[in-house]
């Protein structure tokens, strides 16, 4: 179970959903509208688990409108940003602009975008950088894919991901950093990670913080796990001390069921 003291928990857990390429700026309002209205049917306490909402950039406005005028406890925030501030880079967004709108996380660093636009370990730093600049929360995704998972190289592989994103930053820099691990094989393919293969990572990922900065800072960082996240599964992968929430694709689409992960608790059996 996520970690908990005196019936709260370690790390307010994290539900965010990862819309991708989904939701023209309509459907993005509608959706957002209907997954308020679910929660509050549902009594969530946000202040327990939050739950945040990335959609694409073009629905960032009418996402901001909504949630300012009918004051709603949804965060949201990009699913990318610019390295650069301003200027001549056409087709960039820039962190300025995304604060601006009201975004408070930013995803760094996305399997999908490390491989289909070949972003490196330096640029995702730079892009964190940029995201601290501009007061954005960075969620910095890692993860393997297959071959490199049955070859047994997982770990060394993801902690290197860590390290080249985190390059020369300090703790005191990171105060609010997110890491959310999600294999690359368990990417939209249903295939689901098991929760002790979230919990081996999660864990590895804590100690190699620690490790790198100190105990305390990395009892502070939220560790999220993403790949095929449903409501039938949530409860299990959170079981994890080590698991602070999830960074959910495709069920976060739908309100009904996004908010069924965002409301895990209730499915949690305590052993
Ligand atoms: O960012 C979300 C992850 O890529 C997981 O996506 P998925 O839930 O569709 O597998």
């Amino acid at each position: 179970m996520t970690a908990q003291k005196d019936g709260q928990f370690v790390r307010r857990p994290l539900i965010a959903g990862n819309w991708k390429m989904n939701m023209d700026h309509m459907q993005a309002v509608a959706l957002v509208q209907k997954l308020a209205w679910t929660l509050d049917d549902a009594g969530h306490d946000y202040d327990r688990v939050q739950v945040s909402v990335f959609p694409p950039f073009t629905d960032l406005r009418g996402v901001q409108t909504l949630v300012a005028g009918d004051r709603l406890r949804i965060d949201y925030g990009a699913q990318d940003l610019s390295d650069k501030d301003s200027g001549a880079y056409t087709g960039d967004i820039s962190g300025r602009f995304l604060q601006r709108l009201g975004c408070t996380q930013v995803l760094i660093g996305h399997s999908e975008r490390r491989e289909v636009h070949g972003e490196s370990d330096g640029l995702l730093n730079a892009k964190i950088r940029a995201a601290l600049a501009h007061e954005l929360v960075p969620v910095l995704c890692v993860g393997e894919g297959l071959q490199v998972r049955n070859a047994g190289e997982h770990v060394s592989h993801t902690l290197a991901q860590l390290d080249g994103a985190l390059e020369g930053l300090s703790a005191e820099e990171l105060a609010e950093l997110v890491v959310a691990y999600e294999p690359v094989w368990a990417i939209g393919t249903g295939e689901v990670a098991g929760p002790e293969d979230a919990q081996e990572m999660a864990s590895a990922i804590r100690a190699h913080l620690a490790q790198r900065y100190s105990e305390e800072f990395a009892a502070g960082v939220r560790v999220l796990y993403g790949g095929s996240v449903k409501s039938s599964n949530v409860a299990a992968i959170l079981r994890g001390a080590d698991v602070d929430g999830a960074l959910v694709g495709g069920a976060s689409l739908e309100a009904e069921e996004f908010a069924k992960i965002a409301t895990f608790e209730k499915h949690l059996v305590t052993e």
